[in-house]
């Protein structure tokens, strides 16, 4: 493609070298130039893409992005930007044939509720016709390839790759995780949504290299609704209003209150046959029941948005009741059933926030003992294991301490640490090392009416022990646990 064309999206200046040259990929990783190839200097976390310049000139690169000076042979083309990542993203837009504009784009940020929404809405528009892709948390779903994720919101390069597979898959929409990491890094720039989604905001991600507090937090949320069409956003945020602020788009609110444009009333929990559920009526733009398998209040508020969204693409109330009611998300509240007396579910809750919140909702059915099986990472905060002892020692009726990535460290230390946080309550423990004893001990000491969580693995599918991941899928643990192996 001609370098013209890459750079027809954005403000520049062309330090040296001309600008009729062919380009033969664009990249931003050293180790991957190839002759030809545009190379954009991205100053990361860890490294920056400058000190690279003339080792990538040596290995065939003949254009080089940049916002820093570089000292490179005359003949070598050096285009200077403001903002490299930002740049990244409209070349690859332009590099990949603008495959946005070739689909309907869902974006969905948030501190919570990201990753569930975006199944429900895949399932939702799916069980309509609906050819739909996905980027996330878990992994990106093109058509039937499925690609496991290093993070939610993906490099823009890769966003711009998996729009364009998706668009050759014929894919009409594509729903995606947008982090607030991948907002403020320009991840999703050079494109425009049509749908931005507004789950809720709470303190976290904020620390180095995240963001430097709430309100700069708040404020790359916001970047959303100044590059999408349509706003569907949480009004029963406190701070909705601080995420719209300068916003570009139009907007529709939903919530659990009749000021919402879609609403929900009447919340029943529902227990029943080893599931735990939510029944409620939507108000407002649409109007019907809903009956989904997944419990809590935050489930209504998923499941709404979905709707909201789905909505626009003229679902029909009968395929959104269908498809809810059969929903299910891999390693969040993720019910497996193994008996019709009592409750098991994984989830991926590894901090005490979602711990918290996740036991807290669980209460509110009123099992006859919420029990709590977890471990902590190993090489990681030592503050994580008290709090999540506390939390679970606290609400929980019984915790099962087990094992969860010990890494390099010795299982039986961590666990130690997590009794440190549990000792400041009086909550019932019992510590088994091995996390398919633990869960066996969970199972076979099952008491009806019990709601049994195994928090922390949610969707990985191995322990990381000693620098190696040994397999390990504990829906898989709980197949074998039930068949006696
Ligand atoms: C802090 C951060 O955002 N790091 C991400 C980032 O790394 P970086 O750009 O800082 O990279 P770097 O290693 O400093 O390198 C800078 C540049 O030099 C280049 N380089 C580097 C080495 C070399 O030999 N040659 C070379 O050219 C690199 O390709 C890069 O272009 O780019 C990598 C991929 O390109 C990401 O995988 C990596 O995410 C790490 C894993 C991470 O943990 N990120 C977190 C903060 C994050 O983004 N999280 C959010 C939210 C998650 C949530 O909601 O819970 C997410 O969207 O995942
Ligand atoms: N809308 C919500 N509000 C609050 N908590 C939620 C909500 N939805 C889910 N949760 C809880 O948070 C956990 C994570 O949910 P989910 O993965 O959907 O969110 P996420 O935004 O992708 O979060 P993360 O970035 O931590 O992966 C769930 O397992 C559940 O316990």
């Amino acid at each position: 493609m001609k370098l013209s064309q890459l750079l027809e999206q954005i403000e520049y200046t062309c330090v040296q070298g001309g600008l009729d040259k062919e380009i033969k990929s664009v990249v931003y990783d050293s180790r991957k130039v190839t002759p030809d190839s545009l190379f954009l200097c991205i100053k990361g976390a860890v490294s920056d893409g400058h000190k690279y310049a003339k080792e990538v000139v040596e290995k065939g690169a003949t254009v080089l992005v940049v916002q820093d000076e570089v000292e490179v042979p005359e003949e070598v083309t050096v285009i200077r930007v403001e903002n490299t990542r930002y740049a990244m993203a409209c070349i690859s837009a332009a590099w990949f044939g603008h495959p946005a504009e070739k689909m309907k784009v869902i974006g969905i940020t948030g501190t919570k509720g990201k990753t569930t929404t975006t199944y429900l809405v895949k399932s939702i528009l799916e069980n309509a016709g609906y050819k739909v892709g996905l980027i996330g948390t878990i992994e990106a779903i093109i058509g039937d390839e499925v690609i496991p994720a290093a993070n939610t919101t993906p490099e823009s390069y890769i966003v711009q790759e998996y729009f364009a597979k998706m668009a050759e898959a014929g894919c009409d929409c594509v729903v995606m995780e947008v982090s607030s990491q991948g907002l403020m890094l320009h991840r999703t720039a050079g494109f425009v949504f049509d749908f931005g989604i507004f789950t809720n905001i709470e303190p976290d991600h904020i620390g180095p290299n995240e963001h430097k507090d709430f309100d700069d937090y708040l404020h790359c949320k916001g970047l959303l609704f100044k590059q999408c069409k349509v706003g569907i956003v949480n009004a029963d945020d406190e701070h909705v209003q601080q995420v719209l602020e300068g916003h570009t788009c139009t907007v529709e609110t939903y919530g659990l209150h009749d000021n919402a444009d879609l609403w929900a009333k009447d919340l029943k929990l529902v227990t029943g046959k080893g599931v735990l559920g939510i029944d409620y009526e939507v108000q407002g733009l649409m109007d019907f029941p809903v009956e989904i398998d997944l419990p809590g209040k935050f489930s209504v508020y998923n499941s709404l948005t979905a709707i909201a969204i789905c909505r626009h693409f003229g679902v029909s109330e009968e395929n959104i009741q269908k498809a809810l009611r059969a929903a299910k998300v891999k390693g969040r509240i993720e019910m497996v059933k193994v008996s019709d007396e009592f409750t098991l579910m994984i989830d991926y809750a590894h901090n005490a926030m979602s711990l918290e919140s996740l036991l807290t909702t669980l209460k509110e059915y009123k099992p006859k003992r919420l029990v709590c099986l977890f471990g902590c990472g190993g090489n990681r905060s030592k503050l994580r294991r008290y709090e999540m002892g506390e939390v679970s020692g606290k609400l929980a009726d019984l915790t099962i301490i087990t094992s969860d990535n010990p890494r390099n460290e010795e299982p039986q230390a961590i666990i130690d640490d997590i009794k440190i946080g549990i000792g400041k309550t009086d909550g019932k423990y019992v510590e088994i090392i091995d996390r398919k004893e633990a869960i066996a001990y969970a199972i076979h000491n099952g008491q009806p009416g019990d709601v049994i969580v195994l928090a922390g693995k949610g969707h990985e599918d191995y322990q990381e022990i000693k620098g190696k991941k040994y397999p390990m899928d504990e829906r898989d643990l709980i197949r074998d646990i039930l068949a006696g192996k």
